[in-house]
């Protein structure tokens, strides 16, 4: 097992990294602190391991909710399922909230903590790819609003991440692809030594090569934990997490939640905002076809829904939570491995990229 610390004072935190955690008492035991531990999973993922993480407390008072799954269900009526349980089952404030799942029970289970009797300790037990090298480090919780991506949150901080990399095996293929996105995204905005050993190998990661997805997983919770523990609530530098984002929420949004993965959206997302970045100059043709093709061997999606008109991706992004006084403001890249902070980008430019940047 391998383990990274999110450095935030009292709010730092391991994360557990290597196979088989699920099965090991240690990892969850010193970061439970009262009798009472709700778990909050989906109806993927439960029959597959809900049992094993049972198995490790039977010394608690446990109690459970199962919800749907999918992107579609991240909303404020089904968040309400989980405070019914808590409440159904007297739970207090020294109760522990687990959320066994990937980024929408990990968004979910981390914003009912944060809401509970005014907060509850919560432990993030991530079982995508995405969630284990992004969602689940960092404290940012929340739900969807039918007019915008994660619009209700909270950052709120876990006591710890288990990442078991042996659960990836039930992953699906399409999952996998989805979480490289994230992994790529961090070879683009701060680490282009990664973006290479990336390009290098990708055919590994595909056929999950268990060396190859620790060594993936692990570099990219370094990178999240070295920019979470700098700028904590993103009044800065965090914000370089965000590339591709605010096209890819414009995508999920527009096009309902679930239709398209969140990897998947931000894959294109990333492939407009560094067309943009082109654009402007800043980033080569060759860097561009360079991106493009990583994204590509990853099997992730490159070009846009032609369902979203200009007008409707304008219409999304301007509920943007990165926005200015209306000003839409979009991270872009200087060059692989170094993004900027939040740009206004001229209108003009931003409907010719939206316009021209089509399969
Ligand atoms: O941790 C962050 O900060 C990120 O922006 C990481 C993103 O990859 C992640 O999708 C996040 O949930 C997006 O947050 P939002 O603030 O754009 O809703």
């Amino acid at each position: 097992m391998n383990t990274l610390q999110v450095a935030l004072g009292e709010r730092s935190y391991p994360i557990y990294i290597g196979p088989d955690l699920l099965d090991q008492v240690e990892c969850y035991a010193r970061h439970i602190k009262g009798k009472q531990v709700l778990l909050v999973t989906n109806e993927t993922v439960a029959p597959l391991y809900l049992h094993r993480v049972l198995m490790q407390l039977r010394a608690y008072n446990t109690a459970q909710v199962i919800l749907p799954d999918g992107e579609q269900y991240k909303s404020l009526d089904v968040l309400n399922q989980i405070f019914d349980t808590l409440l159904a089952n007297k739970f207090g404030r020294n109760a522990t909230l687990i959320a066994l799942g990937g980024g929408v029970i990990g968004d979910m289970g981390g914003f009912a903590a944060a809401c509970y009797q005014r907060g509850i300790p919560f432990i993030q037990i991530p079982t995508t790819l995405l969630a284990q090298v992004d969602s689940s480090v960092g404290g940012k919780t929340g739900v969807n609003h039918p007019l915008g991506k994660n619009m209700i949150g909270a950052f709120y901080q876990p006591q710890c991440v288990i990442a078991d990399t042996g659960v990836l095996d039930t992953l699906d293929d399409r999952q996998l692809s989805a979480g490289l996105a994230e992994v790529i995204k961090y070879g683009l905005i701060r680490d282009a030594e990664f973006f290479d050993w990336l390009d290098d190998n990708m055919d590994a990661l595909l056929v999950r090569d268990k060396k190859a997805l620790a060594y993936a997983i692990e570099r990219s919770c370094m990178n999240k934990a070295e920019v979470v523990a700098e700028d904590e609530t993103e009044s800065g530098i965090r914000a370089t997490l965000n590339l591709g984002h605010t096209f890819g929420h414009a995508i999920e949004t527009g096009l309902g939640y679930g239709e398209y993965l969140h990897g998947e959206a931000v894959a294109i997302g990333i492939c407009q905002a560094a067309d943009l970045s082109r654009r402007k100059g800043w980033l080569s043709d060759n860097e561009m076809g360079k991106i493009k093709a990583l994204l590509k061997k990853a099997r992730l999606p490159v070009y846009p829904p032609d369902a979203l008109s200009t007008e409707q991706f304008l219409q999304l992004m301007s509920v943007d939570k990165k926005n200015v006084d209306g000003e839409i403001r979009l991270i872009l890249l200087k060059a692989i491995g170094q993004a900027t902070l939040p740009v206004g980008v001229d209108e003009q430019l931003l409907r010719l990229t939206l316009e021209s940047y089509k399969s």
